[in-house]
């Protein structure tokens, strides 16, 4: 959340069109070569026609600046435009690794995407590996775009790649059947040419985005949850929990459940304080103690969370997708193998899990993306879509994401 306001504030200062509208990150993903980094150039300037953008040239958005997240090196570029009712953060990655390695860590965040398909290639690997990615990371609204349609005259070929898609998004449990896809070229609208291809596709693309991705869920209107980070006794009024609001609002009086670590306890939030003052409410992003109602400070430990009761459970086996950081990025300098046990850390709390690998992999190497299974020595509060990371000794080996749940 920080980040996003951060983004849009920063961006605020720096240009000049409106920004009245609701936010939505987007971004585009696609094969090798298929058009991503044309077609988001593509959208600055038939939007920059309009008002909505300054118009980005391919150059500068393929010319991605390298950054970090989670410790991991991805070269990403990152465009903003409005539509009529929308103001978008628009991601663009160079090329397969950087493209998973952003929705691995968390660095895209899309609300929903643009799968970029060429009309000469159809569906690809890679097409098929990140779709699927978008769905294990909790993307829940794609609208597919089919491309460089100006090199082929023929109708029937268009309409078997359209068909194809649909069925791939059907089989990796998107609405195929309802998904917008729209087929143009990119390149055409970039040099303003074959218009029918071109602006117009690419504004009946920005219009598919607008009807088809909702707005994405505010954090304050989710759940509360506070990853504890520190916990003390107040003589004579008990024991107060502190970190930072992670999502949701809480007020004082509301219900609570406080677990991690095997233990669990339901309470009631009695006082809230923020910067050594009084408040009845907190909300996402702040930084506060709370006092809770009978609990000692032997109950409490960094790393259990404060929740809406029920709303987040504890969990000791999941199914996980993780990029494995290479030795350049810090991480390790030799593969590892099934069960291996490094030490898992996610929210506040670490723990150890033991980790298989699939069937088919025997190992996996520095650099590598994976798939794989992680049991833990305790239940810990886990949901898909989490981030986590693993670690051995200071050290961080991989970045991954929640995908599935497997045991209660
Ligand atoms: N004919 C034609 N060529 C296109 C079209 N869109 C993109 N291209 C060309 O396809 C090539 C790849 O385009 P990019 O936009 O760089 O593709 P990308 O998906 O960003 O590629 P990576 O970032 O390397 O994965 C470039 O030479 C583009 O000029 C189009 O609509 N028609
Ligand atoms: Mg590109």
């Amino acid at each position: 959340l920080f980040f996003c306001l951060y983004f849009v504030f920063s961006a605020e200062a720096k240009k000049t069109f409106k920004r009245d509208k609701p936010h939505v990150n987007i971004g585009t993903i696609g094969h090798v070569d298929h058009g991503k980094t044309t077609l988001t150039a593509a959208i600055t300037k038939v939007l920059a026609d309009a008002g909505g953008a300054n118009y980005e040239k391919y150059e500068d958005i393929s010319n991605a600046p390298e950054e970090k997240a989670r410790g991991i090196t991805i070269n990403a570029s990152h465009v903003e435009y409005s539509t009529a009712n929308r103001h978008y953060a628009h991601t663009d990655c160079p090329g397969h690794a950087d493209i998973i390695k952003s929705m691995i860590t968390g660095a895209s965040q899309m609300d929903g995407c643009i799968l970029v398909v060429a009309a000469t290639d159809g569906q690809m690997p890679q097409t098929r590996e990140q779709l699927l990615m978008a769905r294990q990371i909790g993307v829940e609204h794609v609208v597919v775009f089919i491309n460089k349609a100006d090199v082929v005259d023929n109708e029937e070929l268009l309409d078997l790649v359209e068909i194809d898609i649909r069925k791939l998004l059907t089989e990796i449990g998107y609405d195929g059947n309802n998904t917008p896809v729209i087929t143009g070229s990119a390149l055409c609208a970039l040099e303003n040419r074959k218009p029918e291809l071109g602006i117009n596709a690419v504004l009946k693309l920005l219009e598919a985005v607008d009807a088809y991705v909702p707005l994405p869920k505010r954090e304050l209107d989710k759940p509360f949850l506070l990853p504890i980070e520190d916990f003390f006794s107040i003589t004579g009024r008990g024991t107060v929990v502190s970190g930072t609001l992670l999502r949701g609002v809480i007020q004082t009086g509301q219900e609570a459940e406080l677990f991690g670590y095997n233990r669990s306890f339901s309470s009631v939030i009695t006082g809230i304080e923020m910067l050594h003052k009084s408040l009845d409410r907190a909300e996402a992003g702040d930084n506060l103690g709370a006092l809770v109602r009978g609990l000692k400070t032997e109950d409490v430990c960094r790393g259990m969370v404060m929740c809406k009761p029920g709303s987040i459970k504890p969990h000791q086996k999941v199914q996980a997708q993780v990029y494995v950081l290479s030795k350049e990025e810090g991480g390790r300098h030799t593969p590892f193998f099934s069960n291996y046990r490094p030490v898992m850390s996610s929210l506040t709390w670490q723990i150890n899990a033991t980790l298989t690998l699939p069937a088919d992999k025997e190992l996996a190497m520095p650099g590598d993306y994976t798939s794989m299974t992680l049991m833990l020595i305790y239940p810990m509060p886990l949901e898909k879509f989490q981030l986590f990371a693993l670690r051995e000794g200071n050290q961080t080996i991989c970045a991954g994401v929640i995908t599935d749940i497997l045991t209660d």
